[in-house]
């Protein structure tokens, strides 16, 4: 594997790289920003690839948020971009679920464990979902729930599919509602499977993590709809119409977005010195995901 090529302060290199493509697919948490915070020249660096005609297609992981919530966080941080150019984990969920799983009615209610961004992109699709938000679901567990979960009463015989992903406010009561309907035979997805989430440059437990209690109760893993997954890199392409040979993925995690452009065999990786993964996890000699690129940070593409 060739070792990747370093960018920062390479004028040259950053010019001649940025010219083998056409399209760019950017990460957001860690590339972007670090929760509320902005990484340095980000908006100025977005402007000169469109005014070298690049297109630019924001491919995140954090279900949190829905397209349009992403719309009106990129407006508040400057970052010129429109709602079309987003494709989240929770929008590849919720497309899969209604286009392609396509499980009959009326068995085919999703319980949702995650926050609103998962939601929204349901309703966007018109796929009915429980749990979720649900402030019922927002408490302890009592002792009459657990004979109620047991017994189905407290269950909704339409749920068909359980949905997993980042939920700021998983609990006892949601784990084992969402364990129940495993137990009678839901389809077990996920929106992504990163196992932690930069954060206020720091990490914090990721969406895989949220999963994680009901993967071990239940004995698998659920169906992941993000990066690195290909069903993903399949529903980007089909909606943006890319040649992907002409197409860079931007990422600062390894085993999702780096990964992704790998699998999907784009033109080249570019991976970013802000978030998750460290220059040491691939250049290391046994290192298996490798980006033909790095810099510092994204504004380092203004040279
Ligand atoms: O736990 C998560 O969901 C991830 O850490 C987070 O969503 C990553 O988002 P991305 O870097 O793909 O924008
Ligand atoms: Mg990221």
């Amino acid at each position: 594997m060739a070792p990747p090529k370093y960018l920062t302060g390479d004028k040259a290199g950053i010019e001649e790289f940025l010219s083998r493509f056409d399209v760019f697919l950017f990460d957001c948490d860690g590339v972007l920003w670090s929760g509320d915070h902005l990484f340095p020249h980000v908006p100025e660096t977005i402007e000169m690839l469109r005014s070298k005609g690049k297109r630019l297609v924001f491919v995140t992981n954090n279900s949190t948020k829905s397209r349009a919530d992403y719309k009106k966080k990129f407006d508040q941080m400057g970052i010129p971009a429109e709602v079309e150019e987003v494709f989240g984990s929770s929008y590849s969920a919720a497309v899969y679920i209604a286009r392609i799983l396509k499980l009959p009615a009326p068995k085919n209610k999703v319980f949702v464990l995650g926050e609103s961004g998962v939601e929204q992109e349901l309703d966007a699709e018109g796929v009915r979902y429980c749990g979720g938000t649900d402030p019922a679901f927002r408490r302890d567990i009592e002792p009459e729930d657990f004979i109620n979960i047991a017994n189905g009463s407290a269950l909704d015989p339409e749920v068909g599919i359980v949905l997993a992903g980042l939920d700021f406010h998983l609990n006892y009561l949601k784990m084992s509602v969402a364990f129940q309907y495993l137990q009678r035979g839901a389809v077990f997805l996920a929106t992504n499977i990163d196992s932690s989430l930069p954060m206020a440059h720091s990490l914090f437990p990721g969406a895989a993590s949220a999963g994680a209690g009901v993967a071990k109760a239940i004995g698998k893993e659920p169906l992941s709809l993000g990066k690195p997954s290909q069903a993903m890199m399949d529903a980007v392409e089909g909606k943006f119409q890319f040649d992907r040979s002409r197409t860079c993925m931007v990422g600062d995690r390894m085993n999702t977005d780096i990964q992704f452009g790998i699998d999907g065999k784009l033109g080249g990786t570019l991976a970013v010195l802000t978030g998750v993964s460290k220059k040491e996890d691939f250049l290391a000699e046994d290192a298996q995901t490798v980006p033909t690129a790095y810099i510092d940070s994204l504004g380092s593409l203004l040279g």
